[in-house]
């Protein structure tokens, strides 16, 4: 077992860090997300049990029909029906075996279709309420998941394992009942007939499963590499693919074709080393199943031709008995060599198992206090005390991003946040949504810990506009509306033109049902961002946080969204992230961050007179710098405040 764990967990890669050892993953996930539904369930598997049994059924109608009817050997009997109910006319005899063959394959199939319709109804419902589960869950993870992951990676939760498990209830379960049923069905009928002729067929069943359990060893770590070779191929070529315009301008077709060949060699290499086992394994199986099968007809060939070959085979042997083991022992292969892949898909749909419950029932370390409450009437007083901030790696060795900030901004009041690139500025303002929790120190609005009040009120009195604005694929009417539910055309348009948005939709011809494309690729960059604008503007929050969010348009474009967004920062406490100083200069107070500190702070006038980072950013910025000076160009991300001080 250790040896089958350790394989799955390899498999896992990024994920080893959610799953939980859940020897009964399978299991809770059932009882979990089927219960629901399970007399579906029972009923499908009643139908596979009797549809497989219904497979034993002509053999035996046969091997009567021999013995009774064309060899006379015995007297005319079936096992199950009384004798006084059988015909004595060996014409209506004929007539009944026809009948009871045909029944046994029209019941068999008329079982199967019930099985596939239970069993699909029930699985297919697992299947949806568990991805929705898992989505859930996924969605309520902390930003640091999200960072340290990807996409990909996250998506192969909510398919392939969701699936795994469904795969798992469907197939496997069907196979599993497949093997124990006919192969345990046949054993017996065979053993409890003419236990010592059966022997020999049966004798091989110990031999097959073990050359299948060893085939799944061989095999799975091929598998791995398999699909680790899979995985890279896909990966590069997503990469080329998505990049296509950097390949293109650097015209770098045949360096990129030469990556996309060797990660298809390395695939080609893994795959023809799985292929290798895997085809040698049908042979193996079948030679088995020729052996059991082979000194089965020999054996009962003789014993029925010239009598008991040896004294251990005592008794008479017909030919009739002899066809049905014949018939038996032939059909052992299938449900046998399938007997490695219940065990391999088992140990999958565990892994996978225990990936989704490690999903489920962690806790995000960012979630409501049990006694949280909600923020209300918000006058906007934001207040960071000593906050020190790292963000989570992998290896827990975050840098220190932000270093013992403080600072009030007073209710309604506008601040500007500037500082060079990587000074910290969009962290600092992430912590106050608790899209990250502070490492110590605290946040405070109107008096009340980010930390103590819900989440969702607290991200609903602030609105926020990222750097990289966020489109959906959809209508623009359908971006801005994301903000609420329901808003009237007047409303969304009275967004887009307080975004300085309305001018450039109306000049779609599609409007406001123009389709912005994945991310909002079919629009430029700054149109993105007056959409994005619009959207929080449409939410009207207590809070706005404005994250480079003019950066993307140009001068005479901002003079206008600033105008037109005057009312509503008017009243509100907002932060305002600007490379382009200009945008922050009549703030109320300028908070200027380098290298995670909060190094100057004061009006534009306050801080230009005292010729510190913010003087030296500001004069670049106007021109009046000619190049850069050595003492922003020397810093990472700026000590030059330091020095000034
Ligand atoms: N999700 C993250 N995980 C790890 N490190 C991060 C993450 N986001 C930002 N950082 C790091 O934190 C530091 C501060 O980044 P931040 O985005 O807050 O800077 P910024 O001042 O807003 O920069 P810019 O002006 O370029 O937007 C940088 O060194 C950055 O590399």
């Amino acid at each position: 077992m250790g040896r089958r764990g350790k394989t799955v967990a390899d498999s896992d890669g990024v994920f080893s860090d959610i799953r939980v050892e859940d020897e009964r993953a399978v299991l809770r996930m059932f009882r979990q997300f089927g219960r629901k539904r399970l007399a579906y369930f029972v009923l499908g598997g009643l139908a596979t049990i009797f549809a497989r049994a219904m497979e034993l059924v002509p053999a035996y109608i046969l091997a009567v029909a021999i013995d009774s009817l064309f060899f006379d050997e015995q007297t005319f009997a079936i096992v199950g029906i009384p004798s006084a109910w059988l015909p004595t006319d060996p014409g209506q005899q004929l007539l009944l075996i026809a009948a009871l063959l045909g029944g046994a394959h029209v019941a068999g199939a008329v079982l199967s279709l019930v099985n596939s319709w239970a069993w699909n109804l029930f699985s297919q419902h697992f299947q949806h309420e568990l991805r929705v589960a898992a989505y859930e869950a996924m969605q309520r993870r902390h930003m640091g998941f999200f960072d340290n992951k990807q996409t990909g990676e996250i998506m192969s939760i909510l398919n392939n394992d969701v699936n795994q498990l469904e795969q798992f209830l469907t197939h496997t379960l069907n196979r599993a009942i497949r093997i124990v049923v006919r192969t345990g069905g046949m054993a017996a009928v065979m053993l409890i007939v003419n236990w010592r002729l059966g022997i020999l067929p049966t004798i091989v069943i110990p031999a097959i499963a073990y050359v299948s359990y060893k085939f799944v060893v061989l095999i799975h770590p091929k598998y791995q590499d398999v699909r680790a070779a899979v995985g890279s191929l896909n990966s590069r070529l997503e990469n080329s693919i998505g990049g296509i315009q950097v390949v293109k301008s650097f015209t770098n077709e045949p360096f990129e074709s030469d990556r996309v060949e060797a990660s298809s060699e390395n695939y080609l290499r893994k795959q023809w080393a799985a292929i290798r086992i895997r085809i040698a394994f049908r042979p193996t199986i079948k030679v088995l199943t020729a052996i059991g099968y082979v000194a089965t007809f020999v054996v009962g060939g003789w014993w029925v031709m010239f009598g008991s070959p040896h004294p251990f085979f005592q008794g008479t042997l017909t030919a009739g008995t002899l066809v049905m083991f014949l018939n038996y022992s032939r059909r052992f292969m299938n449900p046998l060599r399938d007997f490695g892949e219940v065990l391999n898909d088992y140990q999958y749909a565990e892994a996978a198992g225990e990936r989704i419950v490690g999903l489920l029932d962690s806790d995000p370390p960012i979630r409501d206090r049990e006694d949280a409450h909600d923020l209300t009437d918000v006058d906007g007083t934001v207040e960071y005390r000593d906050v020190w901030f790292s963000y989570e790696t992998e290896d827990d060795e975050g840098e220190t991003v932000l270093q013992d900030v403080s600072f009030t901004a007073d209710s309604g009041q506008m601040i500007g946040l500037v500082g060079s690139t990587g000074a910290g500025k969009s962290t600092l303002l992430k912590l106050l949504l608790r899209m990250y929790d502070v490492d110590t120190g605290s946040i405070t609005i109107d008096g009340h810990d980010v930390r103590d009040v819900s989440l969702q009120s607290l991200r609903d009195s602030i609105g926020y506009v990222s750097q990289e604005p966020y489109l959906f694929h959809g209508s623009i009417r359908e971006n801005i509306a994301y903000a609420t539910r329901n808003p009237s055309e007047r409303e969304i348009e009275k967004a887009a033109r307080t975004a300085g948005a309305h001018e450039f939709v109306e000049g779609f011809p599609d409007g406001y049902d123009t389709v912005v494309g994945e991310r909002g690729v079919k629009l430029s960059g700054g149109q993105r961002q007056r959409i994005s604008i619009a959207r929080t503007v449409l939410k009207d929050p207590d809070i706005i946080v404005l994250d480079e969010a003019t950066s993307h348009v140009d001068n005479e474009t901002e003079a206008i969204i600033q105008n037109n967004l005057h009312d509503l920062i008017a009243n509100r406490t907002s932060f305002i992230i600007a490379h382009r100083l200009s945008t922050v200069r009549d703030a109320d107070a300028i908070f200027v961050l380098d290298d995670g500190e909060l190094v100057e702070r004061g009006t534009h006038d306050e801080l230009l007179e005292r010729g510190g980072l913010y003087s030296t950013l500001w004069e670049v910025h106007v021109g009046e710098l000619e190049g850069v000076p050595d003492a922003l160009a020397d810093r990472p991300t700026g000590s030059v405040a330091k020095e000034n001080e």
